[in-house]
């Protein structure tokens, strides 16, 4: 996962998932019409022209690359995009397509892994291109059948690096955060805010740098009281996909005060979840290195997305690392400043990851 070109000379690239009408062309038109004149490549990532309005394209039905009037380029994908990827790349470096940026907007049933991976698999386009982000667009209306009926939709939020909520203004406010809650349980470290047809704070959609190892390790605060009450104080670890025993522990105990805003909803049993891993104790590196290269192989399929900020002995910096399902990738981050307390904070969003056996295995590598 290491580029061979300088970063900021790659074209970023941005995904832009969501399920089926949840309103990804409304967000594309929209941040389309705000970049006016900077040129984008578009690929619509599914079969059929409708997505992106047709007076916006300049059509010539012969060629899969279509020039839209306000100076982007849009792409269908009728080929597999690998293909299309290197034929954009082509005709860039030969002067013939001139675009700063690429998104990609694919089909409202899509897993986005087999997307992100491109960007890893394929060498010449890993040098040529910065996967930036995974944007999801959840239905606030319907986000919750969907999520319960599709698993590819949990996916979708599991891979996101930023959950935009579409449709706010169709649902109340008990349900837009019951919502929000379960999103978060799937995916603590993407941020979430709402999109109201399109209208979002575009500047923090493009450029997020959601796979680069430099980016902060948030997780959204909600999901580390929701999980573990105590985790968000002194705790060498939270826990967050066995959330159920201890919603019900605590059920009778809480408050207004609690900050338990979501155990009323916490029952829907998501096949993609996450959970963190932190701790003050120093990780032996060979030890470490060894643990998650066996989990990697065994667990890669179901893993969605890895990320951490790690503190190894003998190290005086931060170690960085993340990964999408197999490929995982690491190198060194900041020091620690003195005055600072080392401690390592991983999150891992996946299908089903038994975190008992990650927890346990991750502790034993500590020193
Ligand atoms: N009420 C409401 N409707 C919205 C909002 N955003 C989008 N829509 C509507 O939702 C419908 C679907 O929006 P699209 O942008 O086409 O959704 P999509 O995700 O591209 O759909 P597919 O490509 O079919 O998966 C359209 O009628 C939009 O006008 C919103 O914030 N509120």
């Amino acid at each position: 996962m290491k580029p061979a070109v300088s970063p900021d000379k790659m074209v970023p690239v941005t995904i832009l998932t969501g399920f089926l009408g949840a309103g990804k062309t409304t967000l594309l038109k929209r941040i389309l019409s705000e970049y006016h004149g900077r040129r984008i490549a578009v690929i619509e990532n599914e079969f059929g022209p409708e997505s992106i309005d047709n007076e916006l394209l300049v059509q010539d039905s012969e060629e899969e690359i279509i020039e839209l009037s306000n100076g982007c380029v849009c792409c269908t994908v009728r080929g597999d995009l690998m293909r299309t990827m290197n034929e954009l790349r082509v005709k860039r470096q030969a002067g013939e397509l001139n675009f700063e940026r690429v998104i990609i907007e694919t089909t409202g049933m899509a897993n986005p892994g087999p997307v992100c991976q491109t960007f890893f698999m394929d060498d010449e386009i890993a040098e040529y291109y910065r996967l930036d982000a995974v944007i999801t667009v959840v239905d606030a209306k319907h986000g919750m059948e969907t999520l319960d009926k599709q698993e590819e939709a949990q996916k979708q939020v599991g891979f996101a690096d930023r959950i935009l909520i579409s449709k706010k203004d169709l649902v109340n406010d008990v349900d837009y955060q019951a919502l929000r809650a379960r999103l978060v349980r799937i995916n603590p470290r993407a941020s979430i805010t709402p999109v109201d047809f399109g209208v979002t704070d575009l500047k923090v959609l493009l450029d997020i740098s959601g796979f680069n190892l430099n980016t902060i390790l948030d997780i959204d605060p909600d999901f580390l009281l929701d999980e573990h009450p105590d985790a968000a104080h002194d705790h060498d670890h939270s826990h967050g996909h066995e959330h159920h025993e201890h919603e019900h522990e605590h059920e009778g105990d809480c408050n207004d005060h609690c900050g338990h805003q979501n155990h009323h909803h916490a029952h829907h049993d998501d096949e993609i979840g996450a959970f963190v891993f932190r701790s003050k104790k120093a990780f032996d590196p060979e030890r470490l290195e060894e643990f998650l290269g066996g989990i990697v192989q065994v667990y890669g399929p179901d893993l969605l997305r890895y990320k951490g900020i790690l503190y190894l002995k003998g190290i005086n910096r931060r170690m960085l690392f993340q990964g999408v399902h197999m490929m995982m990738g690491a190198e060194p981050g900041k020091p620690w400043l003195s005055g600072e307390k080392p401690n390592t904070k991983m999150v891992f969003i996946g299908r089903k990851l038994p975190q008992e056996i990650f927890t346990r295995g991750l502790e034993q590598c500590l020193v």
